[in-house]
Order: structure tokens, then C-alpha cells, then sequence
């Protein structure tokens, strides 16, 4: 994964410089930065050298995703979806587009695999490759393992659960070490400490401690997904409540991270020198650290995210300092994450 982090990192480095060698210094809105970043990260990291029609796809859900926010906030009509207006015609238009394009991709991976045997490291292949075994155990069946369909989906939870998640997080990593220069300053020392100015590698950013604070105390401030939702499927007790089945239960992560019980009276300042020594010391309660969710659905990507999120936090400080710049307002929004209402303008400077 690192080569893949390394390569969407550096291209984003080299847009960057190149504003700056326009303008002199400059001023940058970096939360779309960083969805691009995130959104290149993920589409070559699920279709490897297919990454140009990943892209693709990806851009049609997130047009899909924002037409289907639209629809959720109108008033709900029953049977309204079947009605021809324009946006279900976008809607099912976007649908088949994203069909064929990765049918395609499909077929001529299956081609390309039968040929030559598996080239592509990424998750389109493992997906289709642990299908086809399955298949094989199951005697070879049409009927079993994943269809089409199920591929799909499983590339469309990817790119939802871990793109706008992980913009996020380095977004407000950027504002956060922007507003406080001293832990901006700590930072790049520990960087340029264990890489100089080369490239960052998996087992140096392993070794990185003041990053990997600063990151926890991002996650908990601002904690990219707000909420989990849970939902009992029996007969529950939880401390003196009794449920029956069905109830969904909110666990709002955002108010347990700003809970001073649990936090001390400083917890909605930015202080990562809680996490100094560990996630399980930073909290006067085991547990009251979930940015990642907690239990058998935790998720899946918070290693991959870390990693991706310290790749590009070590390069930025081995490129770049910055500052907010006058026109950012600082105001955390929720709409499915927390991110900034007005954008997140920074100014930066090459070193
Ligand atoms: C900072 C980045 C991220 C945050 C804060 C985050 C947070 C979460 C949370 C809170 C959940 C729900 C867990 C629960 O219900 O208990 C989740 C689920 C999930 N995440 Fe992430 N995530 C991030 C990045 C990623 C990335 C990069 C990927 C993929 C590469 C990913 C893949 C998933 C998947 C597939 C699930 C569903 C797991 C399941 O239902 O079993 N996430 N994530």
C-alpha cells in the first residue's frame, strides 16, 4: 500500500508547488485537496492499474450520493422514486453507467486472469479471486459466491466508508497544526528526525509518535463519523434498561470525546499530549476513544487510514509550513461527517 500512498502524496506535493511557483505563496482550500487525494488513494488501491475508470465510477457515485441526499430531503411521497423527473432519470442513468463501466472491468480482469494469471495487486482482484476459489470449493456452480452485483457493492463500501473519512481527518489535521505552530513545529522535527528530506516508508512512519498523537487528538476532537447506530436483534439489558428487539440504540461518539468526565477540563482543547502514552492511559475510562466504531464492526480500514493519513501528514511537513488564512471560519459541520461548512483555506509556504 505505501508505493500507492507515496505516489498520490507526491502528486499532490507537486500541485501544490506548482500554485505556489504561480502565485508566489499561496492560499489553498485544502478539504478538496484532500478528497481528491483520498478518492485517487482509494480508486487505485481497489482497481490497481484500472484506476482511470475507478476514478470514473467513483466520481458517478458521488454524484449519485448527493442526488440521493437531495431526494431524502424532500418531502417522502410513496412510489414518488418510479416517477420519471429529472433527477430519477439522472439517478438511473448513473446506475447503468456505473454497471457497464465496471462490467467491463470485470470481464477483462477475469480475461486478463485466466491469461496470465494474476498481475494486479489490489482489491478488485482479491474480491474476484477469493470469489473464484469459492466457487471451485462449491463445485463450480454458477449459483455461488458473489455475483456482479455483490462486487459492486463491495467496491462502493469501500470508496463510501474510506474516502470522505480520511479527507476528513487530514483536513482538520492541517487546520489544528495550522492554529497551534508549536505541535505544527514538533511534528516536522520527529519527520525530518526519521526521513530528512527522503521518502517516508512503512517502518518509519510506524515510528512516528508525536504524529500519531496528534492524529488521535484530531480523531478525537473531530471525530469523522459523529455517530454509530446499533440495533438489538433480541431481548437486551443494557445497565438498568431492558430492550426487546429491533430498538436501535445511537452511540454518539462526538459527545463522548468532548465528555469531560471522561476527558478532564480540558477536553474540547487540543491537547495530544493525552495520547503520550497510548489510546488506553489518555481517557479516565477504558473505551471512550471510538473513532473507529468498537467491536466485530469495527472498521476494517482504520490501519490503511493511519497509514495513509501519516504518509501524507510527513510529506506535507517536509514540503510546507502553513497557517489559516484569514478568510477560514471555523466551522465544523455535520452532514454524514464532520467537516468544514466554509471550507478550510490555508496559506502555505515552501520550505
Ligand atoms: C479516518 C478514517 C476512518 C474513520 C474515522 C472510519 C470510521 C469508521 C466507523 C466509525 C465505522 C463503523 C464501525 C462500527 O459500526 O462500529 C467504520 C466502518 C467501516 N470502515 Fe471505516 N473509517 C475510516 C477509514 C476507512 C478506510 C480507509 C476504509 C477502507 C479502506 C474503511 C472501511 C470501512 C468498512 C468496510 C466499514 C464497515 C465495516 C463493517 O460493517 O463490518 N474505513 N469506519
Amino acid at each position: 500500500m505505501s508505493p500507492t500512498f507515496y505516489t498520490c502524496c507526491d502528486e499532490l506535493i507537486k500541485r501544490w508547488d506548482m500554485h505556489i511557483r504561480l502565485q508566489g505563496s499561496c492560499e489553498l482550500d485544502v478539504w478538496p485537496e484532500f478528497q481528491g487525494l483520498t478518492g485517487d488513494v482509494i480508486s487505485r488501491t481497489a482497481f490497481g492499474s484500472s484506476f482511470k475508470e475507478g476514478r470514473r465510477i467513483f466520481q458517478l457515485l458521488e454524484e449519485q450520493a448527493e442526488l440521493g441526499i437531495q431526494v431524502i430531503q424532500n418531502i417522502y411521497i410513496p412510489g414518488y422514486r418510479f416517477v420519471p423527473t429529472k433527477t430519477n432519470k439522472r439517478m438511473k442513468e448513473i446506475h447503468r453507467e456505473i454497471w457497464a463501466l465496471l462490467s467491463r472491468m470485470i470481464e477483462h480482469r477475469e480475461r486478463s486472469m485466466r491469461k496470465e494469471g494474476a498481475t494486479d495487486d489490489d482489491l478488485l482482484r482479491l474480491l474476484m479471486e477469493s470469489n473464484f476459489r469459492y466457487s471451485q470449493e462449491q463445485g463450480g456452480s454458477k449459483n455461488t459466491g458473489m455475483t456482479k452485483d455483490d462486487v459492486i457493492e463491495e467496491c462502493k463500501l469501500f470508496y463510501f466508508a474510506g474516502h470522505e473519512t480520511t479527507s476528513v481527518l487530514l483536513t482538520w489535521t492541517i487546520v489544528v497544526l495550522g492554529m497551534h505552530p508549536s505541535w505544527q513545529a514538533r511534528a516536522r522535527e520527529e519527520v525530518l528526525q526519521i526521513f530528512g528530506k527522503n521518502k517516508p516508508d512503512f517502518d518509519g512512519l510506524s515510528q512516528l509518535k508525536i504524529a500519531t498523537m496528534i492524529l488521535y487528538e484530531v480523531l478525537r476532537l473531530y471525530p469523522p463519523l459523529s455517530a454509530v447506530v446499533r440495533e438489538t436483534y433480541k431481548k437486551m439489558k443494557l445497565g438498568d434498561f431492558s430492550f426487546p428487539p429491533g430498538v436501535q440504540l445511537y452511540l454518539p461518539i462526538l459527545l463522548i470525546h468532548h465528555d469531560p468526565a471522561f476527558w478532564g477540563e480540558d477536553a474540547s482543547e487540543f491537547n495530544p499530549e493525552r495520547f503520550a502514552s497510548g489510546v488506553s492511559k489518555a481517557s479516565k475510562i477504558q473505551g471512550a476513544f471510538l473513532p473507529f466504531g468498537w467491536g466485530p464492526r469495527i472498521c476494517v480500514g482504520q490501519s490503511f487510514a493511519m497509514m495513509e493519513a501519516k504518509m501524507a501528514l510527513a510529506i506535507i511537513l517536509q514540503n510546507f509550513s502553513f497557517e489559516p488564512s484569514p478568510s477560514y471560519a471555523h466551522a465544523p459541520y455535520t452532514v454524514v461527517t464532520i467537516h468544514p461548512q466554509y471550507g478550510a483555506q490555508m496559506i502555505l509556504h515552501r520550505l
